[in-house]
């Protein structure tokens, strides 16, 4: 008998951002109402073009959920004695609630110093050493955003977790570590992979849930997973050139119709062949990457409450 092909699922992180920000909101309102209004610092050093795309998001974003934001932009040659006065003025605030230090900083800057200033209870990333420590312990903690937005998306689309072979591709202090300790307290059966596993493919061969987060265009080919697999991809890498374009995506008018008006598309870590394999999918963009504004601002609420005392509810 000949084996039934499924048309893969698409887990529509845009749609998924949409329920969390409607969410945030109703929450924002209930404070708004006790007279507290939750309070955002983004602080952006430089003029990183990628990353003035995504501050000036979170900063619209706030504005939309009615939480109150800052923006503060010093300049590239901010130095780390310079930050850490800035940050320890955002700690004393009371109308701040939550600080977010844009990465990447410009590479005189001590990164870890400025990331363990951050008063843990504002750490609205999740990156200090106090947050790391409490997810580890599966305690409830502020928990970096783009993992939390993994778990998010695997959670409202009803993909199981419990008992799978999850593998993770990258350990970055932001999104592999973060995923995995996220997966191992939902009790996936967790293995991260990095840039001296040996033998990948075999590996990854295995997973029955696939987050690829190293930063590599079309890194994970269709060789290297498991028919019907759930596929996560965290990768947003920009490619300016037809040839590669071409390749990524075959005979795809819309990838090229938006190549011939920017001059560039952008694609995950995931090759797009992989896709037509799995049994649901991340796409890129309008994944994971939708998620993570959506729950920078839930971690920003969080953060409000949990410095009140008030109640989470159920999470
Ligand atoms: N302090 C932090 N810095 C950085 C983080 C972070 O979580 N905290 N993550 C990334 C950048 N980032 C948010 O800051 C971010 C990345 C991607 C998206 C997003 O919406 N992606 C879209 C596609 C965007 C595109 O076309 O370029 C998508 O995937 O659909 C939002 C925020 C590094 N720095």
């Amino acid at each position: 008998m000949s084996e039934m092909k499924r048309t893969p699922r698409i887990l529509d992180g845009i749609a998924i951002a949409g329920q969390i920000k409607a969410e945030v909101a109703v929450e924002v309102q209930a404070l708004v109402a006790r007279g507290i209004t939750p309070g955002l610092a983004v602080i952006l050093v430089g003029e990183v073009p990628a990353s003035q795309i995504y501050v000036r998001s979170k900063v619209k974003t706030c504005g939309e959920l009615r939480i109150f934001s800052e923006m503060l932009t010093p300049p590239e040659t901010i130095t780390t004695e310079e930050m850490l006065e800035l940050i320890a003025t955002l700690n004393a605030r009371e109308d701040i609630d939550g600080i977010l230090i844009q990465l990447p900083l410009p590479k005189h800057v001590n990164t870890k110093r400025l990331l363990e200033a951050v008063s843990p209870d504002k750490d609205v990333d999740g990156f200090h050493p106090m947050n790391v420590g409490r997810l580890q312990s599966g305690q409830p903690a502020l928990a970096p955003c783009t993992p939390a937005g993994i778990m998010e998306i695997l959670r409202r689309s009803d993909l199981p977790v419990a008992g799978q072979n999850a593998v993770i591709v990258g350990r970055s202090d932001i999104v592999g570590k973060p995923a995995a300790m996220m997966l191992l307290n939902a009790s996936a059966t967790v293995t991260v992979c990095h840039s001296k596993t040996v033998d990948l493919g075999s590996v990854t061969r295995k997973a029955d849930l696939l987050v690829a987060a190293m930063g590599r265009p079309g890194f994970v080919t269709a060789e290297m997973i498991k028919p019907g697999a759930t596929l996560i991809d965290v990768g947003i890498n920009r490619i300016t050139d037809a040839e590669e374009v071409d390749e990524f995506f075959p005979g795809d008018e819309d990838r090229a119709a938006t190549f011939a008006k920017r001059g560039s598309v952008v694609v995950g870590d995931i090759h797009p062949a992989a896709f037509a394999l799995a049994g649901a999918y991340t796409p890129v963009p309008g994944g994971v990457g939708a998620l993570t504004i959506a729950m920078l601002m839930q971690n920003t609420v969080t953060a409000a409450k949990l410095r009140r005392g008030i109640s989470l509810g159920n999470k």
